[in-house]
């Protein structure tokens, strides 16, 4: 199993610096939520991971060796990361974007194998999209196309799955189908997951872990009981609010109640 950690890792865009001396291992096997308001850094944070941005200074490790020194088909095979707002060609079907997924994989000719038939019905499966494998991108729900994705990292078969705000978008039933998905892929599959996400009480659903970003630093982590604390969400989101406990299994839910001007 692979590792992933970084160690005063900076970024600037246009000479101001976005991120500052970030020092983030991830937890391998686990959920972790990157949580924090607009504009905090999340996103830049989580493309630094999966090596699509150049840190300024410090690095992203992975096994010991800057991720920015492996090439991008090395990367993809042991992380796979769904941008906000993937895009592709709406007329693709489901199934081709899925095969797009296998590409790190590969042969030099570029035909697909049995085990890339098998990881593509196997991602498909886990979503629940084989009935929907030969509709069109275009004649999908919301919901529907955001599983589509997410069967197309899957495909990968990273060890890594990085998500930038899965369920933006999406309805209830439909945000709640894909935080399941990934716990189940977590809690069967062992998956490392790693999501920016925007809604506390989704982070304290599925992850075992919280890193709250502030103005590009680390304002604090922990896991769902440490984080889910009036004090420290009225500090990471500016909103005042109450803890109240889920009486099916008394987890903690944060209820938002109004701007905190502090
Ligand atoms: N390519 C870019 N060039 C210049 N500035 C950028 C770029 N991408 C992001 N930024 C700036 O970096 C800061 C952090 O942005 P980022 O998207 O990482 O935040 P975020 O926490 O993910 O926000 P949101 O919750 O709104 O998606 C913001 O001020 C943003 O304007």
């Amino acid at each position: 199993m692979s590792e992933i950690y970084c160690e005063n890792l900076c970024i600037t865009y246009s000479q101001k610096e976005i991120l500052h001396n970030l020092n983030i291992k991830i937890r391998k096997n686990k959920i972790t939520a990157l949580v924090g308001s607009n504009g905090s850094g999340k996103s830049t944070l989580l493309k630094t991971i999966a090596r699509i941005v150049m840190p300024s200074s410090g690095s992203v490790y992975l096994d010991g060796k800057s991720i920015h020194r492996y090439s991008s088909q090395e990367v993809a095979k042991i992380l796979a990361i769904l941008p906000q707002s993937p895009e592709a060609p709406q007329e693709f079907t489901v199934e081709r974007l899925v095969q797009y997924g296998r590409f790190p994989r590969q042969s030099f000719f570029g035909s697909l194998s049995p085990k890339d038939y098998k990881a593509i019905d196997w991602a498909l499966e886990v979503t629940d999209m084989q009935d929907l494998r030969k509709k069109r991108l275009s004649d999908l729900s919301g919901g529907q196309k955001q599983r589509a994705w997410i069967a197309m990292a899957l495909a990968q078969e990273g060890e890594y799955l990085f998500l930038d705000e899965p369920t933006t978008y999406l309805d209830m039933r439909h945000q709640i189908e894909v935080l399941n998905i990934l716990e189940n892929l977590n809690r069967t599959q062992k998956k490392t997951i790693v999501m920016v996400v925007h809604d506390i009480n989704h982070a304290a659903k599925i992850a075992d872990h919280i890193i709250a970003i502030k103005n590009g630093r680390i304002l604090t982590e922990g896991n769902t009981k440490q984080i889910l604390d009036e004090k420290i969400i009225e500090d990471i989101f500016g909103v005042k609010g109450l803890i109240i406990s889920n009486r099916i299994d008394n987890t903690p839910l944060f209820f938002p109640l109004e701007v905190s001007y502090v």
